[in-house]
Order: structure tokens, then C-alpha cells, then sequence
């Protein structure tokens, strides 16, 4: 099983909004461009609300962009639920923060697994020999295959809903919050198994977290979200070593936060905005420490500076083009 070579999940201009009765519309997600190639692992980082899993699910066809689009392995994500997907779309998959809501607790996981094989027309003699050969992959006994869902940990299931996963024969897996809700020493090896499912297969990865360390040690690229857009984006290393954009500065010295739900930036005034009614021209000026009068006027457009590495402020943009 490998990846198909042009199977690259390209989002541009991407917006994603969210309408409720009586309230503005959300732009959870407001022109974001980003790119995942085969065997790469992408993290996509950014505080709570900043509109992650909105991305995620939008990269999926789970969510409807409002503009912009999602292309995969060169053609246009169809938006699940409205047609059959493209056989190539199979190889788009999901991975959930909550593996249990992913499973059906009466079903046994074999059978479970083995259903993508069935879906693309195999046999269920062939899915369960897949399943067992997946389970005993993702560090699991082949015998588990006969067993239920509320007979595992966390970290198994979440073995489990990735094993599944691979049995669609995926080319990029949008991992959302895969580890947080597991315990500490599960959340290392799951974020080591999906690396090692991007290396050995191929497998292009956006792997969406609020924890900055272990982004820092499985992600190819970074890619920085404040308020629906992307502040910032490079190698991960050089983002790490040499932040630019004020809002990344501030994540990447961030504090744990005390309920251990990811990090706190330093050094920021005042809290991120309500989406339904962002600061007009660069989201960030109102918090921003280096903001001129001219950032409430314009937003931002994402400066290359270096080969791939890009930030979305005015105030910098002269400066980092210098460097670059
Ligand atoms: N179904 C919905 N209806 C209305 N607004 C929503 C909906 N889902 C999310 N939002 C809003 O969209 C914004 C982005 O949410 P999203 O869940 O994508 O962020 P996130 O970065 O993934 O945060 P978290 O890590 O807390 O899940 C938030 O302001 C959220 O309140």
C-alpha cells in the first residue's frame, strides 16, 4: 500500500462560516492557504477557538466552505453527504480527538476495520485478514479483532480508529486533536505511530494540536492560527528557533496552562476576540505590541520572506523582506 504521488491536500483562500439564528455569521475560518504533500507532516497550531477543527473538518468535505476551496489528489473535495465520493477521495481520511465516538460500541472491531475493504468491493474474508494484519501494525494483537470497543483504554482505541483509518488505504490522514484526550504516555506513542505511518507509507499529515512540544517534534512545517487565519508558516525548526510574527513570539514562549489544556501566550494584552466580530483590518491589532494606527485598516496579506516561510504583518513586511 502507497501513498498516490499527487495526492497533496491544497486548501486556498479557504473561509469556513458558521450561521446561527439571531447572531452575526462566525467566520471560524477566514482565507486560509495551506498545503499538506505526500509524507509530509504538517502541524497546525493556535489556541483554543482559533478555528482548527474547522479547518480540519472543512479539509475533509465534513464542513462546507462559504469561498475558497479544498482540492485533493487534483480534484475538488466533495462535501460529504451530498454525492458518492471519488474513489481518490477515499484516500482523504479523518482521524478524531475522541476515538469512542468514532467506533460503534456493538460491533466488533474487526468487522469494524474491515469495512472499507468490503466498501471498495473486497471480500469480508479479505477485510478481516486486514484488520488483523492493521491491528497487529498499529501495536495491537491480531486477536483483538473480536473484541468490542469498551474493552480498551483510550490509547487502544485510539490504535483502533487508526487502524481503521489505514484500511481505507489512506494518502493524507487529518489527524484533530488525535492525543489530547488520552493519557500522557499513550499521547507520545500515537503521535510516533502516525509519524511513522507518514514515513514508511507515504502518508501526507495535518496533524492539528494545542500542544506546541509534540508538534514541534513529529511536524515537517508549522503553521500558526490566530482567529480563523494563519500568522505564520515555515519549518518547523526555523518557526521554533526564530518566530516573526508577534502572535506566533508570544505562543511559542507560552506558559502550560494550569488545567493542562495546551499553552497560554506570554506577554499579551487582553483576550482573543469573539469570531462573530473580529477586529477589522489585521485580527491580531488590538493585542498586537508592535500595531500602527494603519493595522485597523488592512488585513494582512502573508509575506514570503524566505522559501517557505511566510507572515501576515504590515509592520514587518519591509523588514522581514530585507532579511529575506
Ligand atoms: N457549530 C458551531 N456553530 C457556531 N460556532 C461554532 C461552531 N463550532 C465552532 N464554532 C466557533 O468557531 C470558532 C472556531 O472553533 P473551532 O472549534 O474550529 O476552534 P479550535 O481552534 O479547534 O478550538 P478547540 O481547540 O477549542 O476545539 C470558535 O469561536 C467556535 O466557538
Amino acid at each position: 500500500m502507497n501513498a498516490t504521488p499527487d495526492a497533496s491536500l491544497v486548501l486556498r483562500d479557504l473561509t469556513v462560516s458558521y450561521h446561527s439564528p439571531g447572531r452575526p455569521a462566525v467566520r471560524a475560518v477566514a482565507g486560509v492557504d495551506l498545503r499538506v504533500e505526500p509524507g509530509q507532516v504538517v502541524g497546525l497550531v493556535g489556541e483554543s477557538g482559533c478555528g482548527k477543527s474547522t479547518l480540519g473538518k472543512a479539509a475533509v468535505g465534513l464542513l462546507k466552505p462559504a469561498s475558497g476551496s479544498v482540492e485533493f489528489a487534483g480534484a475538488p473535495v466533495t462535501p460529504l453527504g451530498l454525492k458518492p465520493r471519488p474513489p481518490a477521495q477515499r484516500g482523504l481520511q479523518m482521524v478524531f480527538q475522541d476515538p469512542y465516538a468514532s467506533l460503534n460500541p456493538r460491533r466488533k472491531i474487526g468487522e469494524q476495520i474491515s469495512d472499507a475493504v468490503v466498501l471498495s468491493g473486497g471480500t469480508r474474508a479479505d477485510g478481516r485478514a486486514l484488520a488483523r494484519e492493521l491491528l497487529d501494525r498499529v501495536g495491537l494483537s491480531a486477536e483483538f479483532a473480536e473484541r468490542f470497543p469498551h474493552e480498551f483504554s483510550g490509547g487502544q482505541r485510539q490504535r483502533i480508529a487508526i487502524a481503521r483509518v489505514l484500511a481505507a488505504d489512506p494518502s493524507c490522514i487529518v489527524a484533530d486533536e488525535p492525543i489530547a484526550a488520552l493519557d500522557a504516555s499513550a499521547q507520545a506513542s500515537i503521535a510516533n505511530l502516525l509519524l511513522d505511518l507518514a514515513r514508511e507509507r507515504g502518508v501526507g499529515l495535518l496533524f492539528i494540536s494545542h500542544d506546541l512540544s509534540i508538534v514541534r517534534q513529529i511536524a515537517d512545517t508549522v503553521a500558526v492560527m490566530y482567529l480563523g487565519t494563519v500568522v505564520e508558516s515555515g519549518p518547523t525548526d526555523q518557526v521554533w528557533d526564530d518566530p516573526r510574527h508577534p502572535y506566533s513570539r508570544a505562543l511559542i514562549s507560552a506558559v502550560p496552562r494550569a488545567d493542562g489544556n495546551g499553552e497560554l501566550p506570554q506577554d499579551l494584552p487582553g483576550d482573543v476576540p469573539d469570531p462573530a466580530f473580529p477586529p477589522s483590518g489585521c485580527r491580531f491589532h488590538p493585542r498586537c505590541p508592535i500595531a500602527v494606527d494603519a493595522c485597523a485598516d488592512a488585513e494582512p496579506e502573508p509575506t514570503e520572506f524566505l522559501p517557505g516561510r511566510r507572515a501576515a504583518c504590515s509592520v514587518l513586511a519591509p523588514a522581514l523582506l530585507k532579511i529575506g
